[in-house]
């Protein structure tokens, strides 16, 4: 798992939502999460099962927000779980060991150790930038990723405000992918954005091979 993890916005024009994904997903992005914070229960289905469709299209992990029921009934690839959403342990032990299920770990370090013992497949470290979708208390250290680094077995994930200027050094120490909404849904042209984004990723096994 590497390069760009995508995440949906809060839209609830489902066609603008496909087009926009469609085109990403084209470009080439690692996993997809569908995240809509607004959406009810039909909305949430209605987009779930049509991203679903969309990503198994393109051959693309697709993995649901929050909702491990919604993740159950989609039969997604997986679910992304944060500090007040349902434990990993648990829902590891409801999905088996084939599901992908990811962790929100803010600048907490136990909490990435507490999350990879528990069965998280990867973990995610953020927010880092100021986000134009969501506020966050605490900014989240660089540093982490270098523990991240020398403490993690699970893939690390870094999100907030990334783009792909600033997402550049974070990538260079170390993260496996980059989670971003914004940069990708409000752009003009949102492949060349997930184009920009995936080469973060050539540069950085250039250079480790190169190393
Ligand atoms: C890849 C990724 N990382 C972090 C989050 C944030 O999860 P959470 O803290 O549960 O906040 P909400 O997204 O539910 O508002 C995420 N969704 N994806
Ligand atoms: C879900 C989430 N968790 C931390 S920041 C964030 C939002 C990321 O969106 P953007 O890439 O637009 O800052
Ligand atoms: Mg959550």
């Amino acid at each position: 798992m590497q390069g760009l993890y995508l995440v949906t916005p809060n839209w609830d024009d489902t066609p603008r939502l496909l087009a926009a994904t469609e085109l990403a997903l084209a470009a080439g992005v690692a996993l997809l999460q569908y995240r809509n914070k607004d959406a009810g229960p039909e909305l949430r289905m209605e987009q779930g099962r049509a991203l679903r469709a969309l990503c198994r299209r393109h051959g693309v992990p697709f993995i649901v927000n929050d909702h491990v029921d919604l993740c159950l009934l989609l039969d997604a690839d997986g679910v992304h779980l944060g500090g007040t959403d349902a434990e990993v342990a648990k829902v590891r032990a409801l999905l088996g060991p084939g599901k992908i299920i990811g962790a929100s770990c803010y600048g907490d370090m136990q909490r990435a150790l507490d999350a990879q013992a528990a069965g998280a497949s990867y973990v995610a470290f953020g927010g880092f930038y100021p986000s134009r979708v969501k506020q966050y208390a605490v900014t989240t250290q660089p540093a982490i990723l270098d523990q991240a680094r020398a403490l993690m077995s699970v893939p690390y994930v870094v999100i907030g405000g990334m783009t792909p200027a600033n997402a550049a050094p974070l990538a260079a120490r170390g993260a496996h992918m980059v989670a971003a909404i914004s940069s990708v849904y409000l752009a003009d042209d949102p492949a060349a954005a997930v184009r920009e984004f995936n080469g973060l990723y050539r540069t950085t096994e250039i250079r480790d091979a190169a190393a």
